[in-house]
C-alpha cells in the first residue's frame, strides 16, 4: 500500500489533485463499459517489454495475422495529451519526462477504446506499466489477461531502436530513454515477475532476429484465444 502511494505522488505531483478527482469520477462510468466488456467474451493478451523493444511491431504483426485489434497505452496517452486544457498539459509532460501518467487515466482511456471495439480479441501494449497501473486495473477493469508476451533486448539495441526510430516523439531523446529504462527496470519488471505467478507469461527475446516473431505466436494464441 505504501508503495503505491509513494508510485502515485511521484507520477501526479500535489498540483493535480482538482485533476485527479475529475478523473477519478469519469472511470467510474467507465465501470458500465467493463461490465459490457466482460458479456462479449473478451480476449486480452496483454504485451510488455522494454521501450523499444518492439512491442508495437509485433502487435502489428499479431493484428494482420490474427485478427486481433490493437490498443497501446502509449499511443492512447499521446492522442489525449493534445487535448486542451490542463490534462493535455500534465500528460505531455510526464511523458516528456519518463514518467508515468496516473493510473486512472490510463484506464479510463483503455477502458472507453475497449468499448468501441467490435472485436473481442485485443491486445493490450505497454500496460501495467507498475504495480499501481495493475492494482487499478484490477479494481476498476477487473478482467483478467489469458496470457502475457514479453519482449526482451538488451539496452543498447533498444536504445539505437529508439534513437532511430523517427516517429518524432518528444521522448525518444537520450536523457527521457534512461529515466525509461530505469522506470522499467524498478517498476514494470516486478509487475511482470507478479503475472508470472497467476498467468501465462510469454518471453521472447527479439534481440538479433530482425523479422517479427508471429511465427512463434500461433500456439499460445490458439491456445489460449
Ligand atoms: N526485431 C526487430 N529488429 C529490428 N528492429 C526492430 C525490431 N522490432 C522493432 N524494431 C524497430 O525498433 C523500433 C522500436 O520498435 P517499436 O515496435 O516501436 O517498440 P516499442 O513499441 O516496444 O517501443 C522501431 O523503429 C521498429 O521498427
Ligand atoms: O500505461 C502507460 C503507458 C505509457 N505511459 C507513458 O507513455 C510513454 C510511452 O509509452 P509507449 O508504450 O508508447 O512507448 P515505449 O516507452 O514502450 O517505447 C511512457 O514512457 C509513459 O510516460 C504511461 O504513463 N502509462
Amino acid at each position: 500500500m505504501a508503495s503505491s502511494t509513494t508510485t502515485r505522488n511521484k507520477a501526479a505531483g500535489p498540483q493535480d489533485l482538482e485533476v485527479r478527482c475529475a478523473i477519478v469520477l469519469e472511470t467510474i462510468s467507465s465501470a458500465a463499459a467493463t461490465s459490457e466488456a466482460q458479456s462479449k467474451n473478451l480476449k486480452l493478451v496483454f504485451v510488455t517489454g522494454g521501450p523499444g523493444s518492439g512491442k508495437g511491431t509485433q502487435c502489428n504483426k499479431i493484428v494482420e495475422h490474427f485478427g486481433f485489434e490493437h490498443l497501446s497505452a502509449g499511443e492512447l496517452l499521446r492522442a489525449e495529451q493534445n487535448s486542451d486544457g490542463e490534462i493535455g498539459k500534465m500528460i505531455k509532460g510526464l511523458i516528456n519526462e519518463g514518467k508515468l501518467v496516473p493510473s486512472e487515466m490510463t484506464v479510463k482511456l483503455i477502458l472507453n477504446a475497449m468499448s468501441k471495439c467490435s472485436n473481442n480479441k485485443i491486445l493490450i501494449d505497454g500496460f501495467p506499466r507498475n504495480d499501481e497501473n495493475r492494482e487499478v486495473w484490477d479494481r476498476v477493469a477487473g478482467l483478467k489477461p489469458e496470457f502475457i508476451i514479453f519482449i526482451t533486448s538488451s539496452e543498447e539495441v533498444m536504445q539505437n531502436r529508439l534513437l532511430s526510430r523517427n516517429e518524432g516523439r518528444d521522448d525518444d531523446n537520450l536523457e527521457t530513454i534512461r529515466k525509461r529504462f530505469k522506470l522499467f527496470n524498478e517498476q514494470t519488471l516486478p509487475v511482470i515477475k507478479h503475472y508470472e505467478s497467476i498467468a501465462a507469461v510469454q518471453k521472447v527475446n527479439l534481440q538479433n532476429l530482425n523479422i517479427w516473431y508471429t511465427f512463434g505466436f500461433p500456439q499460445l494464441l490458439n491456445l489460449y484465444c
